[in-house]
């Protein structure tokens, strides 16, 4: 269970009230997937820097099965986050940004060489595999990203508006990769607007407003309720 309890922050060179102060207070199960809306500025992206580990909260704790997460830096907590864009590295060809995943020393063994090439062929992307991310369609890098993030196989997968700008058949595709991720147990954030996502991957849904993401204010979508996880 990944339990963010009153995770409190505030952007520091800013005076209190000038920004709004942040408060975060949820519970995530393994293979379950809430996703996250909210206004332009209400703290999407502050809260995934928080379970990052990019950002420090001023308080609240923030656990994995009751371990300590805010002790480890990003690299150490089991997380892995995929953002709407730049997430690859430009100078890394495409087997190999995704390959990252399995090795993050870039020495692929030849079996997870195999496992990159089934997993680009998977998501549409097998005649590519040497190009350079510049060479890809903005479709084409997201699918390259979210594949990375997914042969990773962290237990907490954060995903920031992955899907948006995508086609339908490129979307469903993808969903099944994230769906196959929550069926191996992995705790899955969707920070997302989209209705056809949240109806297609959340089991709960919430609402962030002015900052604060509650459990106790959780805004469960009826539908998505229904479906259970
Ligand atoms: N580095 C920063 N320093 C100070 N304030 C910041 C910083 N980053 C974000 N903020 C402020 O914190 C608030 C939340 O920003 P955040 O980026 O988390 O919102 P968001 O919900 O992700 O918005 P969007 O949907 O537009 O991406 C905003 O008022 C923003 O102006």
């Amino acid at each position: 269970m990944l339990e963010c309890r009153d995770l409190i922050f505030h952007y520091d060179r800013f005076e209190p009230g000038e920004t709004p102060d942040f408060s975060f207070s949820f519970r995530l199960a393994p293979g379950e997937c809430l996703s996250v809306a909210g206004p332009s500025g209400a703290g999407k992206s502050t809260l995934l820097g928080l379970l990052a580990g990019f950002l420090e909260p001023a308080s609240g704790s923030l656990t994995w099965h009751g371990q300590d997460l805010l002790a480890r830096p990003p690299w150490e907590r089991g997380i892995t986050t995929v953002f709407q864009e730049h997430n690859l590295f430009d100078q890394l060809p495409v087997w190999l940004n995704v390959g990252l995943g399995l090795a993050p020393d870039m020495r692929l063994t030849r079996e997870q060489r195999a496992r990159v090439q089934a997993g680009l062929a998977e998501v549409g992307l097998a005649g590519l595999h040497d190009r350079l991310p510049a060479e890809l369609s903005g479709g084409q890098r997201q699918r390259v990203a979210l594949l990375r993030a997914l042969l990773r196989a962290s237990p907490i997968l954060l995903l920031d508006e992955p899907f948006s700008g995508l086609d339908e058949v490129t979307r469903s595709g993808l969903w099944d990769l994230v769906r196959r991720q929550k069926a191996a147990g992995a705790a899955v954030l969707l920070v997302s607007h989209d209705r056809d996502d949240i109806e297609a991957l959340a089991d709960r849904c919430a609402r962030l407003d002015s900052g604060r993401l509650d459990s106790g204010r959780l805004r469960v979508d009826a539908s998505a309720q229904a479906r259970g996880s």
